[in-house]
């Protein structure tokens, strides 16, 4: 418990920061393990010693500033400002150092070097992986050949070319996986995004009228579903409100099946744009819509339903040059407690059918 606490407190509990800290904490764990086996060759006397504890200091202080740096939050006004780029540039010239200072024991940093190249450029972009393997042979280079100058008896002049082009072998290899990586990673982000696209197309198909954008009655039904259940719980009153062209057989024939269209278009876009955010309103099917009106009683929900009347008798719907008239009938009922959903819509339905039989163009609660 006071380890995680500890933890929370070192590593913080943002998620994002807190990864970019573990891969911090990692490189200097990483670094404090290569900085023990140097001094445990340094005690069987593989390593002189030479230089080892300048090292060791540089190594681990250089790493460890960096992560209290970007702990402590100086760094985040900083393009990298967990500063995994000169981290990872750090690591890679501490290997070179102790190259050139571990004797006879020197090939091991190159095994090192590898693993933090293999951390350190993961998800790097193809440039500036490039740039990080030519710095890398650059200061490897440096070594093998300081080596070879000063301490030709141990670092073998002839094995160091060896060395040296085997090291570079293996850093272009490795830019190269590192790329492949970098494409496979593309590829699934492309997956990924096309995959979602097609996910939100797929419930958009299922949930919205393809004419009018509204949303579909199987939507409808859901939501007055989920209304039913809060107002069970929750003791809300709410209302359905349905809406019918009056005579809309008679649009079609006269103006034509588009012109039909638009007219449920324009209803539809009336009717959206005059609901409060929290209503909503569903093409329930043909020239037929449901309004849900949320946390209304009956008497408000009527006021509602009139003011859309009243609006849809004043908007002509303009077609192909032509103007079309319509008036829409629309019956209101408020939702009673303990009844289910299909009864609420069953007493809208009859109040609907009065307006229609009462002669249209009005409103009826029902
Ligand atoms: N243009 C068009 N017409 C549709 C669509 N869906 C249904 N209709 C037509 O809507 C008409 C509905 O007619 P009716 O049910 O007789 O009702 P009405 O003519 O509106 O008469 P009342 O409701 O009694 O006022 C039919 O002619 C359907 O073909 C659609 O998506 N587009």
């Amino acid at each position: 418990m006071a380890s995680s606490n500890f933890l929370d407190w070192l590593l913080t509990r943002e998620p994002e920061r807190r990864l970019r800290l573990v891969n911090a904490g990692l490189a200097l764990i990483m670094m404090t393990l290569a900085v023990l086996v140097l001094h445990i060759w340094c005690w069987l006397g593989v390593v002189d010693g030479v230089g080892l504890w300048p090292w060791t200091i540089a190594s681990i202080g250089g790493l460890a500033a960096m992560f209290l740096a970007s702990r402590s939050g100086w760094t985040r006004h900083l393009a990298d400002p967990y500063l995994a780029m000169p981290q990872l540039l750090y690591a890679i010239a501490s290997g070179a150092v102790a190259y050139r200072i571990a004797g006879t024991g020197h090939g091991a940093s190159l095994l090192l070097v590898a693993l933090v190249l293999m951390f350190g450029t993961f998800g790097l972009p193809r440039r500036r992986a490039g740039w990080v393997a030519a710095y890398t042979v650059t200061v490897f280079g440096i070594a093998m050949y300081s080596g070879a100058v000063g301490q030709p008896s141990i670092f073998d002049p002839r094995a160091q070319v060896g060395y040296f082009v085997a090291f570079v072998v293996f850093v272009c290899g490795f830019v190269a996986a590192n790329e492949r990586i970098a494409t496979i990673r593309r590829r699934v982000h492309i997956q990924k995004s096309a995959l979602a696209d097609a996910l939100q197309r797929i419930h958009a198909l299922a949930t919205r009228d393809e004419l009018t954008g509204l949303l579909n009655r199987r939507a409808m039904v859901e939501l007055l579903e989920a209304e039913h259940q809060r107002a069970e719980e929750m003791d809300v009153p709410w209302c359905i409100a349905i809406l019918d062209v009056d005579h809309f057989k008679r649009i079609n024939d006269r103006f034509g099946h588009a012109a039909g269209d638009e007219a449920l278009r324009t209803v539809s876009g009336v009717c959206a744009g005059m609901v409060r955010g929290c209503d909503s309103v569903a093409r329930w099917g043909g020239e037929e819509f449901v309004v849900l009106l949320r946390e209304v009683d009956a008497q408000s929900a009527q006021a509602a339903a009139e003011w859309m009347r009243a609006t849809l008798e004043r908007t002509p719907v303009r077609f192909d040059g032509t103007i079309v008239d319509l008036t829409v009938s629309i019956g209101v009922t408020a939702y009673i407690r303990d009844e289910d959903v299909a009864s609420t819509l069953a007493r809208a339905d009859r109040a609907l059918y009065r307006a229609k039989s009462a002669g249209r163009n009005r409103v009826h609660v029902g």
